[in-house]
């Protein structure tokens, strides 16, 4: 899972009384994620989802569930913050930070068809214009200056050849990448477990807990290395046509994004080889915690690197497998 914090069900039962929500009826920890504890909440008046902020400090959560809030106005489908009686939406449960959101309807898609990236990238720009309007956004934590403090703490861990390409990659990140991208408040992990689908229709955006200001063309990055991704973590042409093509109808990229897209495909593979070999190596305790295998952003981010500026494009024809 991800829970990392145990609760009773007394303890939430009497918890729930501040909240307009009826009586527990049960109360289910999610088997996913890595970040947050979640459970599945029922009551007497509905399904809920109550997370408890393991990683975020508390003067930040109310920056994700007004981002929450903002976005549920502006028709991008994902969790809305419930308040209790008091209007408070932030709340402490277990000794820690906690929040009751919407449980959307739908199911992620391991394997998504055409339609489905083309209404992720579709949503993905819709998001990210639907943001400009979001009042002090904060930073993206997790960009290369994180990833460069990190691996100084995974240093120890890593056999020659890993911390020979992360040392790379770093040095790549920092003299290569531009400065002066769009840049606006981006999801950061839309990876494709934070996404539910009712037939091919987008149905709920979930887990903010990333975001932040960076490059837009950041977020697409993330997005295409794990929507578009092959068995051998080449980039499959089709898929990300279509996503790419979809997103770009509602925003289209500036030529100074197309030259840089290789670049940012290599930044968003080695944050998320960074974050994973950091949580391998130095892993919070917790119950049931759903670790992610580095080895597979490894092998993204190498296929990057290899594709050079070969990377696919909006109209490039299939790669990969
Ligand atoms: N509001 C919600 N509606 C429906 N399912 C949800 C909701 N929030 C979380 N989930 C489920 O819980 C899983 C883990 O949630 P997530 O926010 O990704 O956790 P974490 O913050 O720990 O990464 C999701 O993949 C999804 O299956
Ligand atoms: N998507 C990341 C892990 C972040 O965890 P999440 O459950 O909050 O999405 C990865 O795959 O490494």
């Amino acid at each position: 899972m991800s829970v990392f914090t145990q609760l009773t069900t007394t303890q939430v039962a009497t918890w729930l009384d501040a909240y307009p929500l009826g009586s527990l009826e049960t109360l289910t920890g999610i088997a996913e994620g890595v970040q947050n504890s979640n459970f599945f909440l029922s009551t007497s008046t509905g399904d809920y989802v109550l997370t408890i902020f393991e990683e975020v400090a508390p003067d930040q959560a109310p920056f994700y569930i007004r981002l929450m809030a903002h976005l549920a106005a502006h028709a991008i489908p994902c969790p809305a913050p419930v308040a209790n009686r008091r209007n408070e939406y932030l709340t402490w449960l277990g000794g820690k930070p906690a929040v009751i959101v919407s449980r959307l309807a739908g199911r992620s898609e391991r394997a998504p068809n055409l339609a489905q990236c083309a209404a992720v990238g579709a949503m993905l720009a819709a998001l990210h214009l639907a943001a400009r309007s979001f009042p002090a956004p904060q930073r993206h934590h997790r960009d290369t200056d994180w990833c460069a403090r990190a691996a100084k703490e995974i240093a120890p861990f890593l056999a020659a050849d890993d911390a020979r390409l992360l040392d790379d990659e770093l040095r790549h990140q920092q003299a290569a990448r531009p400065d002066e991208l769009p840049q606006g408040l981006i999801h950061a992990d839309l990876f494709r477990d934070n996404v539910l689908f009712s037939g091919d229709r987008v149905s709920g955006v979930l887990d903010f807990y990333f975001s932040g200001v960076d490059d837009l063309l950041f977020d697409l990055a993330v997005t295409v290395n794990d929507w578009c991704v092959t068995a051998k973590a080449t980039l499959d042409g089709q898929r990300c046509a279509a996503l790419l093509g979809a997103y770009d109808a509602r925003r289209p990229l500036l030529p100074a994004e197309q030259a840089a897209w290789p670049t940012l495909l290599r930044a968003a593979a080695l944050r998320f080889w960074v974050s994973r070999l950091h949580d391998h190596h130095l892993p919070r305790p917790g119950d049931l915690v759903a670790r992610r295998d580095p080895d597979a952003y490894r092998s993204i981010l190498q296929a990057r690197v290899a594709s050079g500026d070969e990377a696919p494009w909006l109209a490039s024809p299939a790669q990969g497998d």
